[in-house]
């Protein structure tokens, strides 16, 4: 993005980085969007699922492997969709893991509060798109089945 493209963008962004936030513009958000979504329905589930902090999950080659099938399945639905695939996606997907290693995701943290879980809108929309595609994403749609599960205990059954 030219500087002076966006001004009230650039006003937002300075105005974060005063706050102390880390904040860039792009052009490219529907990129990004898909990127985050590629990230957040692998490591979200997996890691409200095991309970365990971000960093955990590259740390056996059991959940390494669990990993990659949902990272598969999920870029190969999401490059239907226009995210361009490309190979530092894994390893940016490891380096996030690692970079936020002590983190509890926010999908973990909503289950240990009881609190209604965003599965519909990453797992769930992921397995949505697939089936849009003509394609099946069962990974994905498992595992929103099962976080889904995880709550609702206070819901008649
Ligand atoms: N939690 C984590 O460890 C991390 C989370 N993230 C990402 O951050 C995002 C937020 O996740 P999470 O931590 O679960 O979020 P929370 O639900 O804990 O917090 C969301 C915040 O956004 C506010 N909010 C929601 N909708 C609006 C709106 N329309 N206008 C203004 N404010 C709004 C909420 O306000 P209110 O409380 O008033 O409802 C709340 O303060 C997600 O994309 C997640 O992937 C990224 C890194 C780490
Ligand atoms: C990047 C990650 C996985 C960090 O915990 C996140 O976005 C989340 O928890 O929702």
């Amino acid at each position: 993005m030219a500087p002076g493209e966006a001004p009230e963008a650039e006003r937002l962004a300075s105005m974060l980085k005063q706050a102390g936030f880390s904040a860039s513009l792009s052009n490219d958000m529907a990129e990004r969007m898909l990127r985050k979504l590629l990230s957040n329905a692998v490591i979200n589930p997996l890691t409200a699922l095991l309970r365990v902090p971000n960093g955990a999950l590259v740390r056996t080659p059991e959940r390494r492997a669990l990993m990659r099938t949902l990272f598969d399945e999920t870029l190969s639905v999401l490059e239907a969709g226009g995210l361009p695939g490309d190979d530092r996606l894994w390893i940016d997907l490891l380096d996030l893991c690692e970079r936020t290693a002590a983190n509890r995701s926010s999908m973990l943290q909503d289950v240990l509060a009881g609190r209604p879980t965003e599965i519909e809108a990453i797992n769930g929309a992921v397995a949505r798109m697939a089936a849009r595609l003509g394609a099946a994403a069962p990974y994905n749609e498992s595992l929103a089945s099962l976080v889904a599960a995880l709550g609702g205990d206070d819901r008649e059954g």
